[in-house]
């Protein structure tokens, strides 16, 4: 296996524009694939998520154009249901927001199709999606365990109504109804039951949707309601924000190694919930500045503990567990339980490798709790092929001791390279 030796760092400075946004790319090209007209799509992110996206969209007879560097992709819609009675086996890696949404679209029309992925895939739960499809007529079976991946799905056009789902586990099964909905005959209620989890990924899916003509009415993320009949509709050319969860490394980098850094491409007016990020790293102590665009970090000295319920933010929180390696005091995470079902059991991946550091960690069913060691220990960080372990242990280069991150190439899920645009902020 290929592994990666950090240098020892001691400073972070500079700017970088950071690649899209994985949810916004994701999700703006299933809405293309359904809407009536051509969409421009710049700053697509080119990473391994969005060729399962594309490659499915395009085995279901989606046509589109990419340029060259995969940025750009000019996709005519279908106007209506992807499944027009093929028989397709689809393989989505480890994508959920391939996986989940892909599952509800494929289900508002009609054909067999096969969901495959990756072995982490067939662990990770999707059952709460199907159960609030169920009562609509969506026929899916499960091809290994009740409640995960590999699916077959018997589409045959769903009806509307009023459905509950549970929220308490992923936001992208109600992310995934949503935007299916639109496309019913009838209209469609969607009670939540439970606290829905990253709830501002449901803001990213409703921008989406509205960009593409829909507007859905809710009442405090508890109950939705969606109109049937209606379609979406291209709204021509449209940009992907960068992606404010891969911000947080850099921005992280600002506040432990000096700064200013200045990330772009996220910022004050982002609709992307891991922006807020940085007002982690501002409880901290570090400084931030904000622009509409773009985040600025630098430290303004040491860094402070904090503890917080980071349950809006996930993926960013994970950056805060490694960020803690730097901070006086005792870090505590909280309300994230649902770091088990990602890419790994990322709470036992994260105590797991941070004691390798010389941390001392509480792992708790729903929390983490990290204390810095005196002096960082020299490790091999393994990273269970999750994107997110391998950059937020780049930070821990900031330490004391040589670091090396195992299978660096698994940041291919949303960041392909990574590790030369860290290298050229960091010294
Ligand atoms: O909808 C999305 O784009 C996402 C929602 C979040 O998942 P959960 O809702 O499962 O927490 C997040 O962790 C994931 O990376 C992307
Ligand atoms: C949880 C993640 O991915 P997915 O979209 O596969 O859920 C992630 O990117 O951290």
């Amino acid at each position: 296996m290929h592994s990666l030796t950090l240098p020892h760092l001691t400073h972070a400075r500079g700017e970088v524009t950071i690649p899209g946004s994985k949810s916004l790319s994701n999700r703006i090209l299933l809405l293309a694939a359904l809407a009536e007209g051509t969409t421009t799509v710049t700053n697509l992110l080119v990473s391994d998520d969005i060729r399962h996206m594309l490659t499915a969209l395009k085995s279901l007879g989606v046509d589109y154009r990419l340029s060259e560097d995969g940025t750009r992709c000019e996709l005519t819609g279908l106007a209506g249901p992807l499944a027009r009675g093929q028989e397709l086996s689809l393989f989505l890696g480890n994508a959920g927001t391939a996986m989940r949404p892909l599952t509800a679209a494929l289900c508002i029309g009609n054909g067999t199709f096969e969901m495959t992925g990756e072995p982490r895939m067939a662990e990770r739960p999707i059952g709460d999606l199907i159960d609030a499809m169920r009562p609509l007529g969506a026929e899916v079976d499960y091809l290994g365990e009740p409640g995960f991946p590999p699916l077959k799905i018997q589409a045959q056009h769903l009806s509307g109504g009023t459905v509950s789902i549970d929220g308490r586990i992923s936001s992208q099964f109600l992310t995934a109804l949503l935007m299916a909905a639109p496309l019913l005959n009838d209209d469609l209620t969607v009670q939540v039951s439970g606290e829905l989890v990253s709830k501002p990924y449901i803001e990213i899916t409703l921008d989406v949707m509205r960009q593409f003509g829909v507007d859905v009415r809710h009442d405090n993320y508890q109950s939705f309601h969606i109109r049937g009949g209606q379609h979406y509709v291209s709204p021509g050319d449209i940009q992907v924000e960068g992606d404010a969860s891969s911000a947080s490394y850099f921005l992280a980098a600002g506040a432990i190694g000096g700064g200013p850094v200045r990330v772009h491409g996220t910022g004050k007016a982002s609709v992307q919930g891991d922006a807020r990020f940085a007002e982690v790293l501002e409880q901290m102590g570090a400084r931030v500045v904000w622009s509409d665009h773009w985040i600025e970090v630098s430290r303004q000295g040491p860094l402070k503990a904090v503890d917080v319920d980071l349950n809006h933010i996930p993926d960013a929180a994970m950056t805060i567990a490694t960020t803690a390696l730097f901070a006086e005091g005792t870090t505590c995470i909280r309300n994230i339980y649902n770091w088990r079902v990602k890419e790994t059991d990322r709470l036992s991946a994260m105590a797991t490798e941070l004691r390798k550091l010389g941390a001392e960690v509480d792992e708790g069913e729903d929390y983490i709790a990290v204390t810095p060691p005196v002096r960082t220990q020299p490790a091999a960080i393994d990273t269970y092929n999750d994107h997110r372990i391998a950059m937020c242990f780049s930070l821990a280069a900031f330490g004391d001791a040589e670091i090396t991150i195992n299978d660096p190439g698994c940041t291919s899920k949303t960041f392909p390279d990574y590790f030369e645009r860290f290298a050229g902020i960091t010294e």
